[in-house]
């Protein structure tokens, strides 16, 4: 068997012991790209081994030697060409923004700075050129850094199956029913006697993200920044009793005459923009079409193209908004780690990360 060639970007991981700072590790561990030589989170875990530090939660064993790191406090400065943010939403805004204004590469999973005119809300596959906003991000002080966010886990799989349609025929309004997985609201998240045979019909800013990141995704850049798509979004978010992922039932308005089959079919035909790039994290196809009655499920798909895949199903004609279908991601890995993984991957491709070989 030939050597598999090392690393070559060295990877800081800040908010490590979370539920998505593990996420990262696990996917990181073995990258072919990324060595995980920083772990950062509160001063509770700072100084501890990162076995004892994080209560490992990810069904598979912990790397033995990202467990033997010493985890660091925010105020760490390692030597890192990338930076993985999964902090908590009450300390990221700050803790990234001292990041990258000593000048390193923030690729973040948090809420905090999505919505920034010069932060870029990627998804690799729907909007890379919303990439070169970095360009014009300026934290007053070190050169170079920057901050890349990915969407909120719900967005990320409406904005993918809706991406091809926008492009086919326009999109003009959406309206999303979520059933969202508890592993969206961390761990120890929802109190088991309000999850089990349960379903709680509000999560807290879910609604309104699903709808601006949506347009700020979908939209245009130009001279004076990202110009929101032009659609009308009304989401009504719910938690259910699911480990892992989030199903969503999307009507769509159309600007154009489409029915039922030329959705399934530009979205059945939609390779988007990575295809051929070879990103380690890249799924064969973004998008799963399924034709079947009961597809997609959590349980049964959330895991295609290792947790990167959206499935989408139930594509049909909708006597109210035109069309209909299900939408399933995986909220912890595609929405959340993954996503941020692949934003990585694609700076490094556009050659955006020190030391990285375009
Ligand atoms: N869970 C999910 O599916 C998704 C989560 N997100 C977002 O990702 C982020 C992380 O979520 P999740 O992993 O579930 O959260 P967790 O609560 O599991 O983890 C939070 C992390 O932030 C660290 N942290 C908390 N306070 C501080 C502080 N004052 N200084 C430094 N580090 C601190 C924690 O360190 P310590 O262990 O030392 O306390 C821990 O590493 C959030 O912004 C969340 O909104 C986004 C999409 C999906
Ligand atoms: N609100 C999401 C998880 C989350 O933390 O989202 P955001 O990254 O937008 O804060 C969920 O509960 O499933």
């Amino acid at each position: 068997m030939p050597t598999p060639p090392a690393p070559t970007l060295r990877a800081a991981i800040l908010g490590a012991t979370g539920a998505v700072g593990q996420t990262f590790v696990r996917l990181l561990a073995g990258h072919p790209q990324f060595e995980v030589v920083s772990l950062v989170a509160s001063e509770r875990s700072a100084g501890k081994p990162y076995r004892e530090a994080a209560r490992w939660l990810q069904a598979e064993p912990l790397d033995e030697r990202i467990g033997g790191l010493v985890v660091e406090g925010v105020d760490a400065a390692p030597d890192a060409d990338v930076v993985f943010s999964g902090l908590d939403a009450s300390v990221a805004g700050d803790v990234e923004a001292d990041w990258a204004r000593r000048g390193y590469a923030v690729v973040s999973n948090a809420r905090n700075w999505r919505l920034d005119p010069a932060v870029p809300l990627l998804i690799p596959e729907v909007n890379p050129d919303h990439l070169a906003l970095v360009d014009r991000q300026d934290w007053g002080g070190a050169a170079g850094g920057f901050v890349v966010t990915n969407p909120n886990c719900s967005t990320v799989g409406l904005a993918l199956a809706l991406k091809p349609l926008h492009d086919a025929f326009g999109v003009d309004a959406v309206h999303v029913v979520t059933m969202q997985a508890l592993s969206g609201a961390g761990y120890p998240g929802v109190p088991a006697l309000d999850a089990l045979g349960n379903v709680v019909p509000f999560i807290a800013g879910e609604e309104e993200k699903l709808a601006v990141e949506t347009r700020k995704i979908l939209g245009t850049l130009g001279a004076a920044g990202v110009a929101d798509a032009e659609i009308t979004v009304s989401a009504q978010c719910h938690r259910v009793p699911v480990v892992d992922g989030h199903l969503e039932a999307v009507s769509v308005r159309l600007r154009e005459p489409a029915g039922a089959a030329d959705v399934a079919e530009a979205l059945r035909s939609w390779r988007g923009p990575l295809a051929g790039l070879g990103l380690p994290t890249a799924p064969p196809r973004p998008l799963a079409v399924f034709d079947d009655d009961a597809s997609p499920q959590p349980r049964t798909h959330v895991n295609l193209g290792g947790g990167m895949t959206v499935s989408v199903g139930r594509v049909q004609d909708c006597p109210v908004l035109g069309v209909k279908f299900v939408v399933l991601s995986h909220n912890t890995v595609r929405g959340a780690a993954g996503g941020a993984v692949l934003n990585a991957e694609l700076l490094a491709h556009e050659g955006r990360l020190a030391g990285a070989v375009a």
